[in-house]
């Protein structure tokens, strides 16, 4: 949380985000459990971890249904474990790692386990609120988290972070805004930040109108101008709640208002993140749109490795520009200051709409311009009905989860 004195701001990042010391060793090696193994922080991930076999082992990858692209991922590390959250692929996952020696399993809880097992650090990458129940039993085990899933944040921030809080867990974001601003605040008083900027790319549609926006097929959405990702972060672009959950990450990982995080369009990304400070300085961090960037800073902290990215060649690309975003034609990035504003239920609400309403939209039964839309009527709906008031615990925010999908769901067929 912020706490302002007069025109002093107290951050919360000197306490709780990679505050704690830094993640422990054994023999020298980083034991690392990764959840979300087979997507694409999943891989980046991987791709660092087997360019430095002498820092990192790993002691458990994890996916969902992808029981082929587990066992590749388990096999290309040394994993000790692999584990499907899906039952069903197990079969499957045992035939494919047979004789490897690799432990196997599935479920759920399997996941948790696999959360909490003997690792110095958890890189939280699975997409969604399904990242939230895993990813808190690590923090309730103290661990160095390296999250991604900022679900976790929008869904239940005030209860993450006071729960890494009281275990000790150390917070390190991944996510390429937030670790830049986390670059730029580290080792600074905090109380000197003004405000901190998070830039956004605007997307595929940044420059077409409400009404080309409206016809839009899965494909073009999809097709981010700067950054390979996942399906569901790939749309959340195009609409800019991205941006809008990206915000309400940053409310919970620095503590700062709403009034003092602002999104920036810059279509080039190359400046990710930047601070304020109450000097007239603006620090950013810069790079390559590569997440391998960030995921290194956070698997290396406090320390940086050599990274094989691509370097940022400011000359080739000559111009940075910046423009306001526009909540007219991305109504999400407004909706989601203003659920930020109501409160974790509204934010929790916001996630699980969102989630409901990027797959309507995924598998054509609703237009682009229906999944904002869905949301919102969803968040109105709740309003109104008093479902919004409170959310004391995690089991609230799953009761509210639950009832947003409903109405999303609802909203998507009607
Ligand atoms: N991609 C990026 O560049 C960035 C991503 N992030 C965040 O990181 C997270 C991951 O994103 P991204 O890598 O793009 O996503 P992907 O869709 O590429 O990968 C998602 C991963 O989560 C697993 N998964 C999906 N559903 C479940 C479930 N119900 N239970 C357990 N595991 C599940 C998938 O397994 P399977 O393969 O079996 O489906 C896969 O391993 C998201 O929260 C995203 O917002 C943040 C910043 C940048
Ligand atoms: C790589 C990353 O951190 C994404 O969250 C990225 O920011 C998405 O691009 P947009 O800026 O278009 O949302
Ligand atoms: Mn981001």
């Amino acid at each position: 949380m912020a706490h302002e004195h007069g025109n002093s701001l107290k951050l919360a990042v000197p306490r709780k985000v990679g505050a704690q010391a830094a993640p422990k060793q054994k023999h020298g090696q980083l034991r690392l459990s990764i959840l979300g193994a087979t997507g694409s922080i999943g891989q980046s991930t991987l791709d660092i971890i087997t360019h430095n076999p002498e820092r990192f082992a790993v002691a458990a990858v994890t996916a969902n249904r992808n029981a082929h692209g587990l066992a590749d991922a388990a096999i290309r590390v040394g994993a000790e474990r692999a584990v499907l959250a899906d039952a069903e692929g197990y079969g499957l996952l045992k035939d494919l790692l047979a004789g490897t020696g690799i432990g196997v399993a599935a479920g759920p809880e399997a996941v948790e386990e696999a959360a909490t097992c003997d690792a110095g650090m958890v890189v939280a990458a699975i997409v969604g609120a399904a990242g939230l129940a895993p990813t808190l039993a690590a923090v309730k085990k103290g661990r160095a988290i390296a999250l991604a899933n900022k679900e976790c944040l929008v869904c239940a921030g005030s209860l993450f972070m006071e729960m890494a809080d009281r275990h000790g867990a150390t917070i390190l974001p991944v996510d390429s805004e937030h670790n830049a601003i986390f670059q730029v605040l580290e080792a600074r008083n905090a109380e000197q930040v003004e405000k901190v900027i998070l830039t956004a790319s605007g997307g595929p549609f940044r420059d077409k109108t409400l009404e080309e926006m409206r016809s839009v097929s899965p494909e073009e959405a999809l097709k981010h101008p700067n950054w390979d990702m996942g399906q569901r972060i790939s749309i959340d672009s195009a609409t800019m709640m991205n941006k809008g959950f990206e915000v309400i990450e940053a409310h919970h990982l620095y503590g700062l208002p709403a009034e003092r995080l602002e999104v920036l369009v810059h279509p080039q990304s190359a400046v990710h993140g930047l601070v304020q400070y109450r000097d007239g300085s603006l620090l950013a961090q810069m790079g390559t749109p590569d997440m391998r960037t960030p995921i290194a800073h956070c698997l290396a902290w406090p320390e940086r490795i050599p990274v094989a990215t691509q370097r940022l060649d400011l000359a080739a690309l000559g111009s940075l520009t910046f423009e306001k975003p526009d909540g007219l034609r991305f109504p999400a990035l407004p909706l989601a200051y203003r659920a930020l504003e109501t409160g974790m239920a509204a934010t929790a609400a916001l996630n699980a709409a969102d989630e409901v309403a990027v797959d309507a939209f995924l598998r054509r039964r609703i237009g682009f311009l229906d999944i904002t839309a869905i949301v919102e009527r969803t968040i109105e709906t709740l309003e109104r009905a008093g479902d919004l008031s409170g959310c004391g615990s995690i089991f609230d925010v799953m009761n509210v989860d639950g009832a947003a999908r409903r109405l999303a769901e609802g909203f998507s067929r009607s």
